[in-house]
């Protein structure tokens, strides 16, 4: 569990992080979103005591990072893939930080097969492409099996068959009971891998919530639905706060996603023959919503 309560850091008279509250729940894999220069790194650097911050407070299993001990093996992070020493290879760079911190040796070898970097253990990293400095990045924050898992912008250099082992990976953590936290400047990345989001613009929080209750929140996205019982759905959608236009069998829904809508019509058995998403995508959603942080702004629903 990841709490930050009323963070803030300021540089001169710029805000890069304003005031944030939100939590980041272990078991599952949470987006940590935001434009460019949104204050996500600056957020994960003063989770892990790197950056202090003007106001405000973060914690990690209840205690400010550098109260805990045994930092590897309570909270892994991969923060900037490009910042390892070039001149030692990617087994002697996990070797120093395991004897560092107190972790068995054997566990180097098993990550570097697990990230695909096996063949590669013994060349220099100053060698090494970005998509290999990530997986070197994402094993030295598995290295001591911790818990909490930070990874920024984890996506970067990968290519299409990294990009799934990644995803794959994220989502076992997540099952195993971690606490997975990832940023992304990128919707499209974090819809197939996210159960949850984060979701920050200019410093401020805009929204923290589920993925689909993310969707929902969009006023462009809308759902074609076919029913030979429209006149029984129509008023089930709108109690749950949806506007419903349409004639015959055919409904156009807004304001609630497509899920949400096949489970209230299984829940009251009213037969669909078609749900479609249409409009806009969620990254069109996140665009959407992160324009204009202050006009949207949401309180965590903790
Ligand atoms: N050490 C610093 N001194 C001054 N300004 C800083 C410093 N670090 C970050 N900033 C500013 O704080 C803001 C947030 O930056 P940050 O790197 O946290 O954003 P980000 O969401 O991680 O962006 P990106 O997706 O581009 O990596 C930016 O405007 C940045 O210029």
């Amino acid at each position: 569990m990841i709490e930050v309560n009323g963070l803030t850091k300021r540089y001169g008279g710029a805000t890069a992080v304003d005031d944030l509250t939100f939590t980041v729940r272990p078991g599952e894999v949470t987006g940590f979103l935001g434009p460019n220069g949104a204050g996500k790194t600056t957020t994960l650097r003063m989770l892990l005591g790197l950056v202090e911050p003007t106001a405000g407070t973060a914690t990690v299993r209840g205690r400010p990072f550098r109260d805990h001990p045994r930092g590897l093996r309570h909270v892994g992070a991969l923060l900037d893939a490009g910042d390892v020493h070039g001149g030692r290879t990617a087994r002697a760079h996990l070797a120093v930080l395991a004897r560092s911190n107190g972790i068995p040796r054997a566990r180097v070898d098993a990550l570097l097969e697990e990230v695909g970097l096996a063949a590669a253990a013994r060349r220099r990293v100053g060698g090494f492409s970005l998509g290999m400095r990530q997986r070197l990045g994402i094993a030295t924050a598995l290295l001591g099996d911790p818990p909490v898992l930070l990874f920024d912008e984890p996506l970067n250099g990968l290519d299409p068959e990294g990009v799934l082992w990644v995803r794959g990976l994220f989502r076992r953590l997540a099952a195993e009971g971690r606490t997975v936290f990832v940023s992304s400047h990128l919707m499209t990345e974090m819809e197939h891998t996210a159960d949850r989001l984060v979701v920050i613009g200019r410093g401020a929080l805009i929204a923290a919530e589920s993925l689909s209750a993310f969707a929902a929140r969009s006023t462009r996205l809308s759902v074609t639905v076919r029913t030979p019982d429209a006149a029984a759905l129509t008023p089930l959608l709108t109690a749950e706060g949806a506007s419903v236009a349409g004639d015959g069998d055919r409904l156009t829904v807004t304001g609630l996603p497509a899920e949400r809508i096949g489970e209230l019509a299984l829940r009251h058995r009213v037969l669909l023959h078609e749900l479609t998403t249409l409009g806009a995508s969620l990254e069109e959603a996140f665009m959407e919503l992160t324009a204009d942080s202050v006009q949207y702004l949401a309180g965590d629903p903790r």
